[in-house]
């Protein structure tokens, strides 16, 4: 039995449906990242499964029962916001005592001063003082429990929402964006720290970003959401190499991955232009296909060695790569390279090449965007000898 699942989850705001049936099912301390561009319905999937909001169908199941009809404080699920929604009144120590005080004290022993002249809830304020004070201590912030958020950094206020999330030890974890407010060198600290917590923690966990490489770098597997569906759910190595879906290839990448659209000729090839692809599946003829391969599968090299004829248009140094723009002679497509800076020196813009691209990171795709189970035998711009079955 999975940790927690969600089923045939379905959601529309006046007409518009913005989750067409999300199923997914996370293991006992999973991380799982969800990704999608802006709109796709990630946070409103987030706030369904804690509560927030209410799905029109599907169910949420967590520890083997349906919740989706519990309210969000009967669900044990905690949630860390993009803004941390922390309560800007209360000290960091009372912030993460909140939902424990909720839980445990009744509402006079949640007051201040009552509160601790009351017998039996002075024991459980002791109590819930030594589990914040712990959760303090093992996220490092002993040291600002006393201080409000106005007076915390980003990256603090960050630490503090995740204790206060952490503390209930709740049965799943969602975290919104969590890292957004970060500045670029704390968010990588901060990537590294979250997953430790997680690791810890053992707890299954939703984790939506915008950011791919947070997304690849930290989760167990990746569910890439797209217009309301997802797409895929796999490890980040598959979702990368082996996308099932031309949108998740499209999504995952930078720069983007190479697209060619074009049709399967009368003899089973994929034609483009001069590119001729054998493949080892039978592929219908007249059929509308497109063919995908990652920038970083294209080599340059000198115009006449052989390969597609291209020219470069321009050139983009990163540091510890260069992005290569170049437009194919026979057809006024552009295709983009990843190649190392030593293997850039002499290039320039205006320069004429060959393309080499390996057949192995070929990928073919059919109108719907599916992926067709095409082995790319050979890639040339001469006639190629087809290769069936
Ligand atoms: N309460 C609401 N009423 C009407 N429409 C809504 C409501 N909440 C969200 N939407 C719409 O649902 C769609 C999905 O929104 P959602 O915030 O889930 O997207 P997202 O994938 O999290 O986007 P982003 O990455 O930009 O945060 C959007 O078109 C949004 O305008």
């Amino acid at each position: 039995m999975s940790a927690f699942s969600l089923r045939g989850i379905e959601k529309s705001y006046g007409g518009n449906s913005i989750l067409k049936g999300v199923s997914l099912e996370a293991e006992a301390g999973e991380f799982i990242a969800l990704v999608g561009p802006s709109g796709c319905g990630k946070s409103t999937l987030l706030r369904i499964v804690a509560g927030l909001d209410h799905a029109d169908r599907g169910e949420i199941v967590i520890g083997g029962a349906d919740v989706a009809h519990k309210a969000a404080g009967d669900r044990n699920v905690a949630m860390v916001f993009q803004s941390y929604a922390l309560y800007p009144h209360l000290t960091a120590a009372q912030n993460i005592a909140v939902p424990l005080a909720m839980r445990r004290l009744s509402t006079a022993g949640r007051l201040p001063v009552i509160g601790g002249m009351i017998g039996s809830q002075r024991q459980i304020r002791a109590d819930i003082q030594r589990q914040v004070n712990e959760m303090a201590t093992s996220l490092k912030i002993d040291h600002l429990l006393d201080r409000k958020p106005g007076q915390m950094s980003g990256g603090q206020r960050q630490r503090v929402a995740l204790a206060r999330a952490m503390v209930r030890h709740p049965s799943v974890f969602l975290m919104d964006e969590p890292l957004s407010n970060l500045d670029a060198n704390l968010r990588v600290h901060a990537r590294g720290e979250i997953v430790e917590l997680h690791r810890k923690a053992g707890v299954p966990t939703l984790y939506v970003t915008h950011d791919q490489s947070e997304a690849l770098s930290m989760a167990d597997r990746v569910a890439v959401m797209i217009g309301g569906r997802m797409l895929q759910l796999d490890t980040p190595r598959n979702i990368y190499d082996d996308p099932a879906h031309i949108e998740v290839a499209r999504f995952l990448g930078q720069p983007r991955i190479n697209v060619i659209s074009t049709r399967v000729d009368d003899s089973g090839l994929v034609q483009a232009g001069d590119i001729r692809l054998a493949t080892r599946s039978y592929l219908v003829a007249g059929a509308a296909v497109s063919v995908a391969f990652r920038p970083e599968f294209v080599r340059l090299t000198a115009s006449g060695e052989g390969g597609l004829a291209a020219s470069v248009e321009r050139l983009e140094f990163l540091g510890s790569e260069v992005v290569v723009f170049t437009r194919l002679a026979a057809m006024e497509t552009v295709v983009v390279a990843k190649i190392s800076p030593a293997e850039a020196i002499g290039l320039s813009a205006g320069q004429r090449v060959d393309l080499k691209i390996d057949p192995a990171a070929l990928m073919v795709f059919d109108e719907n965007g599916a992926r067709l189970p095409a082995d790319v035998a050979s890639v040339s711009g001469h006639r190629a000898e087809v290769l069936h079955g």
